[in-house]
């Protein structure tokens, strides 16, 4: 008989409206992975902040033509779907179900755990909708997953440079080339969701994979353009990681540059995408003189992507560990703090080989 084998999408989750804008974000800030303060004073400051920062986030929200919420969700379960549908194809022997598992709003990751265990899996696997791993988002998501779910399960860590996955950003970045008429004096700006330094400093391999993933790109596009990495979303007064996208959008405006910018961090339409790359940075182009703007598509159910998760997925279940590697089949960024292979790492006293496709 074949396994009932249960696929959990991690993601981040956004208001389902108006009215759930602050309580998500009271629910964000008050995790202790993105605000590292005890706990009187975070509880303080998430209420704090998410009332201070509401207004204006309700006002990015009602943008996006989604009833004043997020287009999150929708969007995440068309992917579970056409991962479902795959993954069924691959697996014919086997009953696969995907689940979606949200951190900050609906549906809950405590809700996704009783429904996992009533489903009776018998193989659970975790596979974040993070391509790249940080403590802030896959790490306090699987947190908050063992919190609720007791059983043994399989994690994919991370998929950075998985060959579908770079051939599915190129090939989206080269859709928006023929839709910008395929100018000269090209800019790619390569963009990912910022972190504060010190996450970075304490260990976290976010950026160091986002860095190697756009020289992966950078090696696949017309080599006559410019790319370069940048990092959007900055919230609060922390120094964080840069260059950060407005300063590289005026930069290359000012020059007259033609820019392509692309999510590389995110892999649905959201408001990083759809209000920040799509209206803000566009009129931030427009002001400084840029000679074109065009916004390079989140993945969403592109087939290269899809792809990429089946074959995550079942890397994972024919494993002999529990965690599936951060780099495919190069080295895990091991002894950094906030790989889930750092364990594992520090008990073979060596980078972890990892297991090849
Ligand atoms: C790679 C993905 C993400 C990282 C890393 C990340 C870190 C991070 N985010 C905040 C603060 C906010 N994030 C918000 C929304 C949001 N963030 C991500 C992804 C990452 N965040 C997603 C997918 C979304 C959801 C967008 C949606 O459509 O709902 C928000 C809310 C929106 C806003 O008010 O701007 C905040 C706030 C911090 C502080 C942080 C690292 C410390
Ligand atoms: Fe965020
Ligand atoms: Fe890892």
């Amino acid at each position: 008989m074949g396994r009932k084998i249960a696929v959990v999408l991690f993601n981040l989750g956004g208001p389902d409206g108006p009215d759930s804008v602050q309580p998500f974000l009271r629910n964000l800030f008050d995790d202790p992975a993105i605000i590292q303060a005890p706990l009187p004073i975070r509880w303080a400051l998430a209420r704090f902040i998410s009332k201070t920062r509401a207004p204006s986030a309700k006002k990015n929200y009602a943008m996006m033509g989604a009833g004043g919420g997020s287009p999150l969700l929708p969007e995440t379960e068309k992917q579970a779907e056409a991962l479902q549908i795959e993954l069924a194809a691959s697996l014919p022997g086997d009953e696969v179900r995907t689940f979606i598992a949200m951190r900050y709003w609906h549906p809950f990751t405590r809700d996704v755990a009783r429904q996992v265990k009533d489903w009776g899996a018998d193989e659970v696997v975790l596979l974040p909708l993070y391509p790249q791993f940080s403590t802030t988002t896959t790490g306090s998501s699987l947190k908050e997953w063992k919190k609720h779910y007791p059983g043994p399960t399989r994690t994919v860590c991370c998929y950075p440079f998985e060959e579908s996955f770079i051939a599915a950003h190129v090939d989206q970045i080269m859709a928006a080339f023929d839709r910008a008429g395929r100018p000269e004096n090209v800019s790619l700006l390569l963009s990912a969701h910022g972190l504060p330094e010190k996450i970075v400093e304490a260990g976290d391999p976010y950026q160091w994979q986002c860095e190697t993933l756009v020289a992966m790109i950078a090696a696949r596009v017309p080599q006559d353009w410019e790319v370069v990495g940048c990092y959007q979303s900055r919230v609060g007064p922390l120094k964080w990681i840069g260059p950060s996208t407005d300063l590289e959008v005026e930069r290359t405006s000012k020059e007259k540059r033609n820019i392509l910018i692309a999510p590389i961090a995110f892999v649905s339409e959201h408001i990083e995408t759809l209000v920040e790359l799509g209206e803000e940075y566009k009129l931030l182009a427009e002001q400084h003189g840029a000679a074109s703007y065009t916004r390079v598509e989140a993945l969403g159910t592109h087939p290269g992507f899809i792809r990429t998760l089946v074959g995550e997925t079942i890397a994972a279940l024919e494993m002999n560990d529990t965690i599936r590697s951060c780099a495919g089949s190069r080295l895990c960024p091991t002894g950094a703090s906030g790989c889930p292979h750092a364990d594992v790492a520090r008990r073979a006293g060596q980078a972890v080989a990892v297991q090849a496709e």
